[in-house]
Protein backbone atom coordinates (compact mmCIF):
# COMPACT_ATOMS: atom_id res chain seq x y z
CA UNK A 1 0.00 0.00 0.00
CA UNK A 2 2.39 2.55 -1.49
CA UNK A 3 1.91 6.23 -0.37
CA UNK A 4 0.79 9.03 -3.59
CA UNK A 5 3.39 11.72 -2.92
CA UNK A 6 6.72 10.89 -4.26
CA UNK A 7 9.30 12.79 -2.93
CA UNK A 8 12.17 11.82 -1.37
CA UNK A 9 11.64 13.29 1.90
CA UNK A 10 8.36 14.88 2.31
CA UNK A 11 9.41 16.42 5.75
CA UNK A 12 11.98 18.46 6.66
CA UNK A 13 13.21 21.11 8.93
CA UNK A 14 15.99 23.62 9.10
CA UNK A 15 17.20 25.14 11.78
CA UNK A 16 14.18 25.32 13.45
CA UNK A 17 13.86 27.09 16.76
CA UNK A 18 10.60 27.53 18.60
CA UNK A 19 10.05 29.79 22.16
CA UNK A 20 7.11 29.96 23.88
CA UNK A 21 6.52 33.33 26.04
CA UNK A 22 9.33 35.86 26.14
CA UNK A 23 11.43 37.55 29.05
CA UNK A 24 12.23 35.77 31.88
CA UNK A 25 9.42 33.47 31.40
CA UNK A 26 10.30 31.92 27.70
CA UNK A 27 11.12 28.27 27.16
CA UNK A 28 13.25 27.47 24.16
CA UNK A 29 11.11 24.53 23.33
CA UNK A 30 13.25 23.63 20.18
CA UNK A 31 16.99 25.02 19.87
CA UNK A 32 17.17 25.39 16.43
CA UNK A 33 16.49 21.54 14.99
CA UNK A 34 17.71 20.50 11.13
CA UNK A 35 16.21 17.20 9.97
CA UNK A 36 14.43 15.19 7.69
CA UNK A 37 12.46 12.32 7.23
CA UNK A 38 12.60 10.55 3.89
CA UNK A 39 10.12 8.85 1.80
CA UNK A 40 9.45 5.24 3.55
CA UNK A 41 11.04 5.59 6.20
CA UNK A 42 10.22 5.37 9.91
CA UNK A 43 11.87 7.51 12.44
CA UNK A 44 11.79 7.40 16.32
CA UNK A 45 11.48 10.50 18.23
CA UNK A 46 12.89 9.74 22.06
CA UNK A 47 13.92 12.05 25.10
CA UNK A 48 13.39 12.84 28.49
CA UNK A 49 10.03 14.79 29.38
CA UNK A 50 10.27 18.39 28.20
CA UNK A 51 12.52 17.67 25.65
CA UNK A 52 10.52 19.24 23.00
CA UNK A 53 9.06 16.00 21.03
CA UNK A 54 5.59 16.78 20.86
CA UNK A 55 6.99 20.12 19.61
CA UNK A 56 9.12 19.06 16.94
CA UNK A 57 6.30 17.23 16.25
CA UNK A 58 3.68 19.84 15.98
CA UNK A 59 6.25 21.84 14.32
CA UNK A 60 6.87 18.94 11.30
CA UNK A 61 3.41 18.93 10.84
CA UNK A 62 2.23 22.50 10.79
CA UNK A 63 0.04 22.61 14.01
CA UNK A 64 2.70 24.82 15.14
CA UNK A 65 4.48 27.57 13.73
CA UNK A 66 8.39 27.48 14.37
CA UNK A 67 9.93 31.23 16.16
CA UNK A 68 12.65 30.83 13.29
CA UNK A 69 13.75 28.36 10.32
CA UNK A 70 11.80 26.67 8.41
CA UNK A 71 9.53 23.35 7.71
CA UNK A 72 8.73 22.14 4.06
CA UNK A 73 6.02 19.61 4.00
CA UNK A 74 5.99 17.78 0.60
CA UNK A 75 8.38 19.97 -1.23
CA UNK A 76 5.85 23.41 -0.46
CA UNK A 77 7.52 25.80 2.50
CA UNK A 78 5.37 26.54 5.38
CA UNK A 79 6.30 29.65 6.44
CA UNK A 80 3.96 32.81 5.33
CA UNK A 81 1.16 30.32 4.42
CA UNK A 82 -2.18 31.21 6.01
CA UNK A 83 -4.35 29.00 9.13
CA UNK A 84 -6.67 28.03 5.90
CA UNK A 85 -3.19 26.96 3.74
CA UNK A 86 -1.77 25.49 6.47
CA UNK A 87 -5.14 23.65 7.05
CA UNK A 88 -5.07 21.95 3.53
CA UNK A 89 -1.93 21.41 3.45
CA UNK A 90 -2.28 19.36 6.15
CA UNK A 91 -5.23 17.51 5.06
CA UNK A 92 -3.72 16.30 1.77
CA UNK A 93 -0.24 15.33 3.59
CA UNK A 94 -0.54 14.63 6.93
CA UNK A 95 -2.46 12.09 9.35
CA UNK A 96 -2.06 11.65 12.93
CA UNK A 97 -2.45 8.43 15.32
CA UNK A 98 -2.93 8.92 19.31
CA UNK A 99 -2.10 6.77 22.46
CA UNK A 100 -5.86 7.30 22.80
CA UNK A 101 -7.22 6.30 19.49
CA UNK A 102 -9.41 9.34 19.41
CA UNK A 103 -12.57 7.70 17.51
CA UNK A 104 -16.18 8.70 17.61
CA UNK A 105 -17.96 6.07 19.95
CA UNK A 106 -21.13 6.27 17.92
CA UNK A 107 -19.73 5.64 14.58
CA UNK A 108 -18.73 2.31 13.34
CA UNK A 109 -15.29 1.49 11.63
CA UNK A 110 -15.87 2.34 8.22
CA UNK A 111 -17.80 5.92 9.32
CA UNK A 112 -14.81 6.36 11.37
CA UNK A 113 -12.19 5.60 9.10
CA UNK A 114 -14.24 8.05 6.72
CA UNK A 115 -14.97 10.80 9.07
CA UNK A 116 -12.03 13.34 8.40
CA UNK A 117 -12.69 12.99 4.11
CA UNK A 118 -16.49 13.68 5.14
CA UNK A 119 -15.83 16.65 7.42
CA UNK A 120 -12.94 17.96 4.51
CA UNK A 121 -15.88 18.31 2.52
CA UNK A 122 -14.80 15.10 0.10
CA UNK A 123 -16.18 11.94 -1.10
CA UNK A 124 -14.39 9.16 0.46
CA UNK A 125 -12.75 6.63 -2.43
CA UNK A 126 -14.96 3.77 -0.88
CA UNK A 127 -12.71 1.30 -2.98
CA UNK A 128 -9.72 2.63 -0.89
CA UNK A 129 -11.32 2.77 2.29
CA UNK A 130 -12.25 -0.79 1.91
CA UNK A 131 -8.62 -1.36 1.01
CA UNK A 132 -7.02 0.20 4.00
CA UNK A 133 -9.65 -1.63 6.44
CA UNK A 134 -8.72 -4.71 5.13
CA UNK A 135 -4.91 -4.00 5.04
CA UNK A 136 -5.02 -3.39 9.24
CA UNK A 137 -6.82 -6.42 9.11
CA UNK A 138 -10.61 -5.44 10.02
CA UNK A 139 -12.67 -6.14 7.09
CA UNK A 140 -14.75 -8.25 9.11
CA UNK A 141 -15.17 -5.38 11.62
CA UNK A 142 -16.18 -2.52 9.28
CA UNK A 143 -20.02 -2.49 11.01
CA UNK A 144 -18.92 -3.04 14.08
CA UNK A 145 -18.29 0.13 16.50
CA UNK A 146 -15.06 0.75 18.83
CA UNK A 147 -16.77 -0.10 22.23
CA UNK A 148 -16.84 -4.00 20.34
CA UNK A 149 -13.34 -4.02 19.56
CA UNK A 150 -10.18 -4.41 21.83
CA UNK A 151 -7.59 -1.65 22.26
CA UNK A 152 -5.12 -3.33 19.33
CA UNK A 153 -8.43 -3.29 16.95
CA UNK A 154 -9.31 0.40 17.98
CA UNK A 155 -5.84 1.36 16.87
CA UNK A 156 -6.11 -0.29 13.72
CA UNK A 157 -9.15 1.84 12.94
CA UNK A 158 -7.42 4.70 13.79
CA UNK A 159 -4.23 4.06 11.28
CA UNK A 160 -6.71 2.73 8.84
CA UNK A 161 -8.17 6.49 9.32
CA UNK A 162 -5.07 7.84 9.20
CA UNK A 163 -3.94 6.20 6.08
CA UNK A 164 -7.51 7.08 4.13
CA UNK A 165 -6.18 9.89 2.69
CA UNK A 166 -2.88 8.66 1.49
CA UNK A 167 -0.89 10.97 3.70
CA UNK A 168 2.62 11.63 2.34
CA UNK A 169 3.50 11.13 6.52
CA UNK A 170 2.28 9.61 9.04
CA UNK A 171 2.69 11.39 12.85
CA UNK A 172 2.22 8.90 15.66
CA UNK A 173 2.40 10.01 19.22
CA UNK A 174 2.68 7.07 21.38
CA UNK A 175 0.73 4.71 19.10
CA UNK A 176 1.39 1.75 21.58
CA UNK A 177 1.49 3.56 24.97
CA UNK A 178 -2.36 2.15 25.86
CA UNK A 179 -1.62 -1.33 24.79
CA UNK A 180 -0.52 -4.66 26.23
CA UNK A 181 2.66 -5.94 25.55
CA UNK A 182 1.73 -8.61 22.84
CA UNK A 183 -0.96 -6.14 21.15
CA UNK A 184 1.95 -3.32 20.56
CA UNK A 185 4.09 -5.73 18.97
CA UNK A 186 1.20 -6.63 16.52
CA UNK A 187 0.52 -2.60 15.64
CA UNK A 188 4.02 -2.06 15.71
CA UNK A 189 4.61 -4.83 13.25
CA UNK A 190 1.94 -3.79 11.39
CA UNK A 191 3.43 -0.02 11.55
CA UNK A 192 6.76 -1.40 10.14
CA UNK A 193 5.27 -3.37 7.50
CA UNK A 194 3.53 -0.18 6.22
CA UNK A 195 6.46 2.00 6.14
CA UNK A 196 8.08 -1.01 3.84
CA UNK A 197 5.34 -0.85 1.52
CA UNK A 198 6.27 2.96 1.51
CA UNK A 199 4.45 4.85 4.43
CA UNK A 200 7.04 7.79 5.85
CA UNK A 201 6.53 7.24 9.71
CA UNK A 202 7.64 9.56 12.48
CA UNK A 203 6.74 8.75 16.11
CA UNK A 204 7.12 9.95 19.48
CA UNK A 205 7.71 7.06 22.21
CA UNK A 206 9.43 6.70 25.58
CA UNK A 207 9.53 3.06 25.06
CA UNK A 208 12.64 1.19 23.81
CA UNK A 209 10.86 -1.63 22.40
CA UNK A 210 8.94 0.10 19.84
CA UNK A 211 11.83 2.90 18.97
CA UNK A 212 13.67 -0.40 17.97
CA UNK A 213 10.92 -0.89 15.18
CA UNK A 214 12.36 2.05 14.20
CA UNK A 215 15.12 2.39 11.03
CA UNK A 216 16.11 5.89 12.85
CA UNK A 217 15.85 6.96 16.48
CA UNK A 218 16.37 11.12 17.17
CA UNK A 219 17.07 11.42 20.68
CA UNK A 220 15.98 15.40 21.84
CA UNK A 221 17.56 17.08 25.01
CA UNK A 222 16.73 20.00 25.85
CA UNK A 223 15.47 21.25 22.61
CA UNK A 224 18.27 20.19 20.56
CA UNK A 225 18.88 16.56 18.92
CA UNK A 226 21.71 15.13 20.39
CA UNK A 227 22.22 11.87 18.99
CA UNK A 228 20.62 9.71 16.17
CA UNK A 229 20.86 5.64 16.21
CA UNK A 230 20.03 3.70 13.02
CA UNK A 231 19.17 0.32 12.90
CA UNK A 232 18.20 0.30 16.74
CA UNK A 233 17.87 -2.75 19.02
CA UNK A 234 16.39 -2.33 22.58
CA UNK A 235 19.42 -2.52 24.33
CA UNK A 236 21.29 -0.24 22.34
CA UNK A 237 18.45 2.19 22.61
CA UNK A 238 17.70 1.81 26.85
CA UNK A 239 21.19 1.99 27.26
CA UNK A 240 21.51 5.61 25.12
CA UNK A 241 18.81 6.60 27.26
CA UNK A 242 20.46 5.59 30.20
CA UNK A 243 23.03 7.86 29.29
CA UNK A 244 21.59 10.77 28.55
CA UNK A 245 19.50 10.32 31.66
CA UNK A 246 22.94 10.25 33.47
CA UNK A 247 24.24 13.50 31.99
CA UNK A 248 21.29 15.38 32.84
CA UNK A 249 21.62 14.55 36.26
CA UNK A 250 24.81 15.02 36.64
CA UNK A 251 24.28 19.02 34.38
CA UNK A 252 21.60 19.41 37.27
CA UNK A 253 24.11 18.87 39.83
CA UNK A 254 26.65 21.01 38.52
CA UNK A 255 23.89 24.33 37.78
N1 LIG B 1 2.04 25.85 24.62
C1 LIG B 1 3.10 25.96 25.39
N2 LIG B 1 3.31 27.05 26.15
C2 LIG B 1 4.40 27.19 26.93
N3 LIG B 1 5.37 26.25 27.03
C3 LIG B 1 5.21 25.13 26.31
C4 LIG B 1 4.08 24.92 25.46
N4 LIG B 1 4.22 23.70 24.87
C5 LIG B 1 5.37 23.18 25.33
N5 LIG B 1 5.98 24.03 26.18
C6 LIG B 1 7.26 23.82 26.88
O1 LIG B 1 8.22 23.47 25.88
C7 LIG B 1 9.08 22.43 26.35
C8 LIG B 1 8.99 21.23 25.43
O2 LIG B 1 7.69 20.67 25.56
P1 LIG B 1 7.20 19.40 24.72
O3 LIG B 1 5.78 19.15 25.09
O4 LIG B 1 7.52 19.58 23.29
O5 LIG B 1 8.13 18.25 25.34
P2 LIG B 1 7.98 16.64 25.23
O6 LIG B 1 9.37 16.13 25.03
O7 LIG B 1 6.97 16.30 24.21
O8 LIG B 1 7.47 16.27 26.69
P3 LIG B 1 6.59 15.00 27.19
O9 LIG B 1 7.42 13.77 26.97
O10 LIG B 1 6.38 15.30 28.64
O11 LIG B 1 5.31 15.00 26.40
C9 LIG B 1 8.66 22.15 27.79
O12 LIG B 1 9.48 22.90 28.66
C10 LIG B 1 7.23 22.64 27.84
O13 LIG B 1 6.87 23.03 29.13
Amino acid sequence: MPTMTAVASPVQLDAVRKTYGSGDSAVEALAGVSVSFPAGSFTAVMGPSGSGKSTLLHCAAGLDEPTSGSVTLVGTPLKGKNETQLTELRRQHVSFIFQSFNLMPALNVEQNVTLPTLLAGREPDRAWVAQVIERVGLAKRVKHRPGELSGGQQQRVAIARALASRPAVVFADEPTGALDTTTALEVLTLMRELVSEGQTIVMVTHDPVAASYADTVLFLVDGSIVTQMATPTVEAVAGTLADLGARAKQARGQR
